[in-house]
């Protein structure tokens, strides 16, 4: 959602980057899924939620507090808009860094009206201070507002009308145990099967009127790294191509020539992917490498392929970090089409992956 949190480095320009940029922004309201029967897949999730939400209606309460977990662009915001829907609800929508402050927090609390969702995103980066009134008011529908310092400062407790929580972060490991254990429900959002973004993909189109066949859909899901946010962006790049090029239709060449020229290749790749699993293939026989070496061979930071390149590629099953440094998988070799080097059977981390 922050997309100010995430634009620098080479993160920032790349098309397959997960964080919304202002263009996602301005188009994924149009977007979101309205209610539970059109969110796309997370079954598991869809059924358990869909349980908690009927039954505080039918008992006239508010909701439990829902704790969503899950990368970002996986539809954590979209489902928390559906929650306050579902509940008939209004929604106020902050994010942890931007309450850095008790004070910050008891202000937002104080004016919720009874039953409205309060969308907490990013809830792990949220101060320590206000993390501690949240416990409260999430248990009690309480808050204890400090008024003065020193010895001299007094707890004035204020009545909170019952509200619901809905808490986002990328791991919910990330929370400490007090905080994670006041959430009623908690769901972990996982990546989405291709065929399922190829629905994403369909929907979308029409909701943009643009005009796809079923192959040209599957084509731009198995290149959006499992990921709705990213299959919504990459349509909207293919739909540019298709209406300058072409017809306007999005069909499966349309879609695999207009992403070749992004350079997101068909498995999601894209450049700077691309560039390190290539210098560690043809510079390093596969490696092992140090994250250092590997770095400076691609003309990158050390964090940036740490943390934009690598999470996917390990996630891929393309490259592995071990103790030793950076191995490539026999898939790697495979997907840039190269042979790998024989190796003497001398037992290293490279052979393992070899099964050697
Ligand atoms: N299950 C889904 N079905 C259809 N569209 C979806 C689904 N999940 C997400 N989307 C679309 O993907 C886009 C991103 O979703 P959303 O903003 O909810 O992600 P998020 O997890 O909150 O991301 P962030 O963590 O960056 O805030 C939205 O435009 C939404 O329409």
């Amino acid at each position: 959602m922050n997309w100010d949190d995430t634009t620098d480095g080479a993160a920032a320009e790349r098309l397959v980057d997960t964080a919304a940029d202002r263009e996602d922004q301005a188009v994924e309201a149009a977007l979101r899924p309205k209610d539970l029967g059109e969110f796309i897949g997370q079954e598991k999730v869809r059924e358990q939620l869909d349980l908690v939400l009927r039954a505080a209606r039918a008992r006239g309460a508010t909701a439990d507090h829902v704790l969503l977990s899950g990368a970002p662009g996986l539809g954590k915001t979209t489902l928390s808009m559906i929650i306050a829907a579902e509940m008939g609800a209004p929604i106020r929508i902050t994010s942890g860094p931007a309450i850095q402050h008790a004070g910050d927090l008891a202000a937002i609390l104080s004016s919720l009206q009874e039953g409205e969702v309060l969308f907490l995103d990013e809830i792990h980066r949220m101060s320590r201070p206000a993390e501690e009134m949240l416990y409260m008011a999430m248990e009690d529908f309480r808050v204890d507002v400090i008024v003065g310092k020193g010895p001299g400062a007094t707890a004035i407790p204020l009545e909170l009308p019952p509200f619901t929580l809905v808490g986002a972060t990328t791991r919910a490991g990330l929370l400490p145990p007090p905080l994670r254990d006041r959430f009623g429900f908690t769901a972990h959002m996982e990546f989405y099967e291709p065929r399922e973004l190829q629905r994403v993909v369909h929907r979308s189109a029409a909701l943009l009127d643009v005009e796809i066949d079923p192959s040209g859909a599957a084509e731009i899901a198995g290149r959006s790294r499992g990921t709705p946010r990213i299959a919504n962006r990459l349509l909207r790049r293919v739909r540019d191509y298709a209406q300058v090029k072409a017809d306007g239709l999005i069909t499966e060449d349309i879609a695999a020539a207009a992403l070749a020229v992004y350079e997101v290749d068909e498995r999601g790749l894209d450049r700077l992917d691309r560039g390190v699993l290539e210098a560690l293939l043809k510079l390093f026989g596969g490696g092992p490498v140090g994250l250092s070496t590997l770095a400076v061979a691609v003309g990158e930071e050390r964090e940036t392929v740490e943390e934009v390149a690598e999470p996917f590629l390990v996630r891929e099953g393309l490259l592995a970090r071990t103790p030793r440094g950076r191995v490539a998988t026999p898939a790697a070799w495979n997907h840039l089409g190269l042979t790998p080097p024989q190796r003497p059977a001398t037992g290293n981390g490279q052979q393992d992956l070899f099964g050697a």
